[in-house]
């Protein structure tokens, strides 16, 4: 007979450390699910992806090796304009189809879904829980200029993109929610993710 699955959907800002929590979740067995490893699969070279986003916005968006310059591609989606709009366009069907199968494999256990765009894209639908990695925008900001070598200006344009931390933390209102604090050290974090993990495996 097949297990119980406690499907929940971990979400936050840029660079609020989404990763990093997921990876500690995996240590404590929950099976991970990540859409920006997703959204890197379905444009390797020859996938209709990568084809289609050429076919929009050139192939200077490609390296000498014909893979995606992620690089070039970024500041193509930052632009003012509708490149963003035409981006998620192509991409997230095929990214969505992705998640509904690998979600539809896991039999048994906690299941986290990584969604970065959760809240601006409304994808709580098929999900028992969530998870919002939460931090101050300054710290956000010095992680995010640290990790991507960019200026504090391009940063903060990253971040207007998505939510605001108010909006993300009312998904409250539609799934019950954990929201991790991620503004102290790194084995604060794990205490936490520890005792989040443990109070996962005790639901399903
Ligand atoms: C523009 C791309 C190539 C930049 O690649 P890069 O390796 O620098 O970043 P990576 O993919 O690791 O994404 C890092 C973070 O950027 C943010 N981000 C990515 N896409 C978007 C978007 N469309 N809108 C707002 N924020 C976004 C998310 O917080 C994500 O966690 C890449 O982010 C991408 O393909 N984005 C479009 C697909 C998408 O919307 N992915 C989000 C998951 S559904
Ligand atoms: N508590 C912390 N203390 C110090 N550094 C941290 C902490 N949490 C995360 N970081 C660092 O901040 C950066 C962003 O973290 P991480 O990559 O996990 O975020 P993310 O939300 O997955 O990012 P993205 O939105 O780009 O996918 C990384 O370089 C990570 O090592």
């Amino acid at each position: 007979m097949a297990g119980k699955v406690l499907k929940v959907a971990l979400t936050g800002g840029i660079a609020s450390g989404k990763s990093l929590v997921s990876d500690l979740l995996a240590i404590y067995g929950c099976h991970i699910i990540d859409l920006d490893v997703i959204s890197r699969e379905v444009v390797l070279p020859g996938t209709e992806g990568l084809n289609e986003l050429v076919e929009s916005f050139g192939d200077s968006i490609l390296l000498s090796d014909g893979s995606l310059d992620r690089k070039n591609l970024r500041d193509v989606l930052y632009k003012k304009g509708r490149n963003r709009a035409k981006i998620e366009q192509i991409l997230h069907p095929k990214i969505l189809q992705k998640m509904k199968s690998s979600m539809e494999i896991f039999k048994e256990g906690v299941m986290v879904v990584v969604i970065p765009l959760l809240v601006e894209k409304e994808l709580w639908g098929p999900f028992d829980r969530a998870i919002v990695v939460d931090c101050d925008v300054d710290i956000q900001i010095n992680r995010l200029t640290a990790r991507e070598n960019i200026d504090s200006a391009k940063a903060h344009t990253m971040l207007l993109a998505q939510a605001s931390r108010e909006q993300r933390v009312q998904l409250g209102d539609h799934l019950p929610t954990d929201i991790i604090d991620n503004n102290s050290k790194i084995s604060d974090l794990k205490d936490s993710i520890e005792s989040l993990s443990q109070k996962l495996f005790a639901i399903v």
